[in-house]
């Protein structure tokens, strides 16, 4: 079959590595089911992802489905430092995407491929609003934890008090979730949050939410149980994870990396079953030079093996470029590699590695634990702390290092040390591992043909098929020519200030 003759479906990602992987996953699965997928950020990153990723103009078949993508300008210079600035950013973002996603959408539509749904992830959704002005169907993907959509739910309602600026320590308790400690709430709710604008975004979210017919999410049942069957009965939750996985396109090589991959790979084999200690805290947390150097001293003083991430940060980021302590490389040796970038999926399955010193970002978390890894949790702000209280005390995987960047509390080489002792070696050490293996084992399930994450998506699949047909009918037109009268309606609806088309080249298909 042809990609033209599929139900296509655009996917709109803020431009954040934590966004734009957990929604690449889901284009590859909802193509490997069948769908054409259009997936789109800023061209900014896309110039990031075509360097350092295996991604082109071509259409890429991915199961029974193919994926292409298309990046749009934001409508600032290359040069422009005010990315790195969210508080300005985010609004730049919706006034140039509320024009340039339905551009996209006519285009398509002209070429022949009218889009049947938008699905956005949080931070813009403004997106659902372009979906809405369209008369076109959208979806959410939350990219974080249903505890943490429940937190914030809960908060944009006002149903439970949270930390406020007279209650600052305020206990949080949640239907069918343990006891939240004031530092333990996703602390974009704290009053005293350094990170407002990301509160604000994750409210525009909320405040659109019976927009999306269905909010999908990267978690899955037996892990969230409780929770997810309580919202499931407030809002069109459809969980869909851990997104990682992908039985039916298990070798599809489309990666949306920011940053080339150093190779370890050679290196993690060269060392024993269960030596090595794997360190990232993502990419966007920066740690202070002197909570570095501790690290740095743990690890030595602990005597294992490490991998250790240390990225470099935006030039326009305003943080300092971190240096190891003097002599650290040298008497690390060959115990420890250090690296810009890694494959972390690969690292986190590789049987050299014992456990992650992770911030705790729900990626790495939803990684880690279908990789059946124990963690050291080190988080920092936003949805880490509650990840890390869920990771140690919820899920039984982890040893706490740190409580938050709120705490401001420099963690010494000491407690470094203690923690990746007791994670690497002894009782504790085995019963994670257990534990990590069991929730491993139960991702696996989820995701295999049949499994509750497999069935919902086949189910919102159908789902956007039968809308589809819906979409075409209102305009009535069938999908042969539903393209030009989609791109009537774009041009009609008033949302957009359109000039001409721009008319991409002819898609070839590679395999
Ligand atoms: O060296 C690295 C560090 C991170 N990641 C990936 O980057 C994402 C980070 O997302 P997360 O939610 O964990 O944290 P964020 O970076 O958004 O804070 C995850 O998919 C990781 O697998 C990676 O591939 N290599
Ligand atoms: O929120 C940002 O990134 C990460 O997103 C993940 C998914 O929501 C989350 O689990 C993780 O903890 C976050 O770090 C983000 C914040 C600020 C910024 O400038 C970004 O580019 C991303």
């Amino acid at each position: 079959m042809g990609s033209e003759a599929l139900v296509h479906v655009l996917l709109v990602s803020f431009p954040g590595q934590g966004h734009v992987n957990p929604l690449l996953r889901l284009g590859k699965r909802l193509a490997s089911k069948g769908l054409l997928v259009t997936f789109t950020t800023p061209e900014s990153i896309g110039k990031a992802m075509r360097k350092a990723s295996n991604i082109g103009e071509e259409l890429s078949p991915v199961g029974d489905g193919f994926i292409r993508f298309e990046f749009f300008e934001d409508g600032w210079d290359e040069d422009e430092t005010r990315r790195q600035d969210l508080d300005q950013y985010l609004p730049q973002l919706e006034k140039v995407g509320k024009v340039l996603i339905p551009e996209m959408i006519r285009r398509n539509a002209e070429q022949g491929r009218p889009i049947s749904c938008l699905i956005n992830n949080p931070f813009i959704p403004w997106v659902s609003d372009v979906a809405d002005s369209l008369g076109l169907p959208s979806a959410m993907l939350w990219v974080q934890s249903c505890a943490c959509f429940t937190s914030y739910y809960y908060y944009y309602h006002g149903l439970v008090p949270f930390p406020s600026e007279t209650a600052m320590e305020i206990d949080v308790q949640l239907p069918c979730m343990p006891l939240l400690k004031h530092d333990e709430v996703p602390s974009f709710l704290y009053p005293t949050t350094p990170y407002p604008f990301l509160r604000r975004a994750i409210m525009g979210q909320y405040k659109n939410l019976d927009k999306p017919f269905c909010i999908l999410m990267d978690t899955f049942q037996e892990l969230e149980h409780e929770i997810i069957e309580y919202m499931s009965k407030i809002s069109p939750i459809k969980t869909v994870g851990p997104l990682f996985k992908n039985p039916k396109a298990p070798n599809a090589t489309v990666k949306g990396d920011f940053m080339k991959a150093d190779d370890c790979v050679g290196w993690l084999d060269s060392k024993p079953a269960s030596s090595i200690v794997y360190v990232s805290f993502g990419s966007v947390v920066y740690l202070k030079q002197d909570q570095w150097d501790e690290i740095a001293y743990g690890l030595l003083n602990s005597g294992v093996n490490f991998l250790w991430v240390m990225k470099p940060p935006h030039k326009d980021s305003g943080y300092e470029v971190l240096k190891m302590p003097e002599g650290f490389l040298e008497k690390a040796g060959d115990r420890g590699k250090v690296v810009q970038w890694s494959p972390q999926e690969q690292v986190l399955a590789h049987p050299s590695v014992a456990c992650f010193v992770t911030h705790c970002g729900w990626n790495s978390t939803m990684e880690a634990l279908t990789s059946g890894m124990p963690v050291v949790a080190f988080p920092q702000w936003g949805d880490q702390v509650t990840d890390a209280k869920y990771l140690v005390d919820v899920f039984k995987v982890g040893v706490r290092m740190c409580r938050g960047e709120a705490e401001n509390k420099l963690i010494t080489r000491d407690v470094v040390e203690q923690c990746l002792r007791e994670a690497t070696s002894g009782p504790k050490a085995e019963e994670m591992k257990q534990n990590a293996k069991k929730w491993s084992a139960a991702a696996e399930a989820v995701v295999a043909e049949g499994g509750s994450s497999d069935r919902n998506i086949q189910a919102f699949v159908d789902e956007v098929k039968r809308r589809s047909l819906e979409v075409l009918a209102a305009s009535g037109k069938s999908t042969a020519n539903g393209g030009a009268d989609l791109a009537n309606k774009v041009a009609g609806n008033g949302v957009a200030e359109l000039g001409e088309p721009k008319v991409n080249g002819e898609l070839k298909v590679v395999s």
